[in-house]
């Protein structure tokens, strides 16, 4: 402390250091009087520098000089006039920050002395607490500046009677009016402040007798108090030595509120950990067991993560997907082994993260050993990709035979009606393109009705599978055979140029359909021979599409039926050994 001598000023300026709170005294000219050690801890440009008598002006100057930048200093002489002014009218307390702390400050004027500059945290005085005040005119008394101090102050005497409390200290304690303390223990002022809240915390009060038992009868550690609201106060006792003690309550309510939250906020991430531990674990065995592999590749191509699965379903060894390999590794392992034989470069590419290409979402693919696995490619956040395999061999076959159910005739194997037509439009359209023809062939049998009927629906579906296989047989693999329905049943010939070639199929169809063949009908033997209306329609002069090129030949084995009537016939075989 550096004072004038000013008997109340030195102890003043310790009680605020111990509360933290700098403070600089000022005379009626504004020259420096006195100044305590938390100014120079806040303003630290003024130590072994500042001293009594030194105009603010100067003390100004220091401050600009510390913190104004290159442009601002061409300003630095008009600041500290407003800075004069401000200082000697100021008359509410402002926050403004220096040295990395952000600090409010108030001017108080001292009747005969000058002005009394207060500077505290502005942090602190968050909490609920007395506000400063400036001093009204004409209130001079040094003690009567520390109601002006948010924190509660309470001097004791000898035997632990209150002799003197502030503003703050009564507001703390919800007393009327700071002599209400007087005479009283610290231990009866907290007692009367619960008993005057409706509904008292009896633990809480309880709790602070004992603690106030205890705490005052020996001097020393700061010690808390729960006062009803709940609010909490750190009381801190300053003896003096020969027996009197300054005690000084801090309000801490801000800051076990935020405690409180911590707390919560630690529990709650404690809980989310265990959570996601147990998650991760549940995780863990539905990788571990699922159906699927799952492969977690890394942004920089290694294989981070792969369950069982994926070994089983690539053949795998363990030790190839040990110790984070690079997928390219795994695949020079898989193509050692023969892995992608047969397939071309492109196809595998795709494996490959490094490979630049773009990887597909989804690709099918056989393995050597014919199953069939499908491949598919997420991208996550951040690069790398999830890779999942499903082995699909039995879906994938389930799925041909359906498809193969829904175009095909059940009884025959051939074409059905639907898939024939689909394949003729596919026809036309690439006939239109290359300027090419073919031709469409229409059979219904002759005299196939009276087979059914005499012998049986056995027998005419074995002579329906019989005709189908002659048709096949007779055509050309690429043609198109089919079952239109019935009796009936149609060829597409493709890459026939002249109508005569068709013809001369049709002729050799019916001469082979006529030749008569065994059958076995209610274990009977049957030789049937069997004749067919072959109506013949070219394409594009028939007809430009589908429906009109069978229309038409529809129309020509109609004629072709009206015009001979040979019919089909089915007699039993003579007995075996005659001739
Ligand atoms: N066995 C068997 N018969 C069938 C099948 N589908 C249709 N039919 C029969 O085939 C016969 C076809 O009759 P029609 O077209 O009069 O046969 P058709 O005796 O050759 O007479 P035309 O065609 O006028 O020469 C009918 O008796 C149908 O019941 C089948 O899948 N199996």
């Amino acid at each position: 402390m550096n004072t004038r001598p000013n008997a109340w000023i030195e102890p003043l300026g310790h009680m605020l250091d111990g509360l933290g709170i700098a403070m600089c005294l000022f005379d009626t000219q504004d020259q420096t009087v006195a100044w305590n050690d938390t100014f120079l801890r806040y303003f630290p440009e003024h130590e072994g520098h500042v001293f009594v008598g030194e105009h603010y002006r100067h003390n100004l100057r220091r401050f600009y000089l510390s913190r104004l930048g290159a442009e601002e200093m061409a300003h630095i002489d008009e600041y500290i006039e407003a800075g004069i002014a401000r200082h000697r009218h100021q008359a509410q307390p402002y926050v403004f920050t220096h040295s990395g702390r952000e600090l409010l400050v108030s001017s108080l004027p001292i009747d005969g002395v000058g002005r009394l500059r207060l500077w505290r945290l502005h942090q602190d005085v968050q909490q609920e607490q007395a506000p400063i005040m400036p001093l009204p005119a004409g209130s001079g008394s040094p003690l009567s500046l520390l109601d002006r101090v948010p924190n509660g102050l309470m001097l004791c005497d000898a035997t632990g009677r209150i002799t003197w409390v502030n503003a703050a200290f009564a507001h703390m304690y919800r007393l009327r009016d700071p002599q209400a303390a007087v005479g009283a223990t610290l231990a009866q002022v907290f007692h009367a402040a619960w008993s005057r809240v409706n509904a008292p915390d009896a633990d809480a009060c309880t709790q602070g007798l004992q603690t106030l038992g205890e705490m005052l009868r020996f001097t020393g550690a700061p010690f808390e108090l729960t006062l009803p609201g709940p609010r909490y106060c750190r009381v801190v006792a300053r003896p003096d030595g020969a027996g009197a003690c300054l005690y000084a309550h801090l309000d801490i309510t801000e800051l076990k509120r935020q405690q409180a939250l911590l707390a919560r906020a630690e529990a709650a991430a404690r809980a989310s950990a265990a959570l996601l531990e147990r998650e991760s674990a549940i995780l863990q065995t539905t990788l571990q067991t699922m159906d699927q592999g799952v492969a977690m590749v890394n942004a920089e191509g290694r294989v981070e993560f792969c369950n069982q699965r994926v070994f089983t379903l690539l053949d795998l060894p363990p030790e190839v997907l040990q110790n984070r390999p690079h997928v390219e590794d795994v695949i020079r392992y898989q193509r050692a082994q023969g892995e992608f034989d047969g397939l071309p470069p492109e196809a595998i590419a795709h494996f490959q993260p490094a490979g630049g290409a773009p990887i597909p979402p989804l690709v099918v693919r056989r393995r050597p050993n014919g199953r069939i696995l499908e491949i598919r490619s997420l991208p996550v956040q951040g690069g790398g990709m999830l890779r999942t395999f499903t082995d699909v061999t039995e879906r994938h076959a389930h799925q041909q035979h359906m498809e193969y159910l829904a175009s095909h005739d059940g009884l025959t194997g051939l074409l059905n009606r639907s898939k024939f037509m689909e394949c003729m439009g596919a026809e036309v359209a690439l006939a239109r393109r290359m300027q090419s023809r073919f031709a469409v062939l229409y059979l219904d049998l002759d005299g196939f009705k009276p087979i059914n009927d005499t012998h049986g629906h056995a027998a005419g579906d074995q002579v329906l599978v019989h005709v189908a296989r002659t048709l096949r047989h007779v055509a050309r693999a690429s043609d198109f055979v089919a079952r239109l329905g019935g009796d009936e049943f149609a060829v597409l010939l493709r890459g026939i140029d002249r109508r005569e070639q068709a013809l001369a199929l049709a002729q050799r169809l019916s001469g082979v359909l006529a030749q008569p063949w065994q059958i076995q009908a209610q274990e009977q033997a049957l030789l049937v021979c069997i004749g067919a209306s072959i109506g013949l329609a070219m394409y594009p002069e028939h007809g430009e599409d589908p429906e009109a090129l069978l229309a038409s030949a529809d129309r020509a084995m109609y004629l072709s039926k009206t015009g001979q009537r040979a019919g089909s016939l089915a007699r039993p075989l003579p007995p075996r050994g005659t001739p």
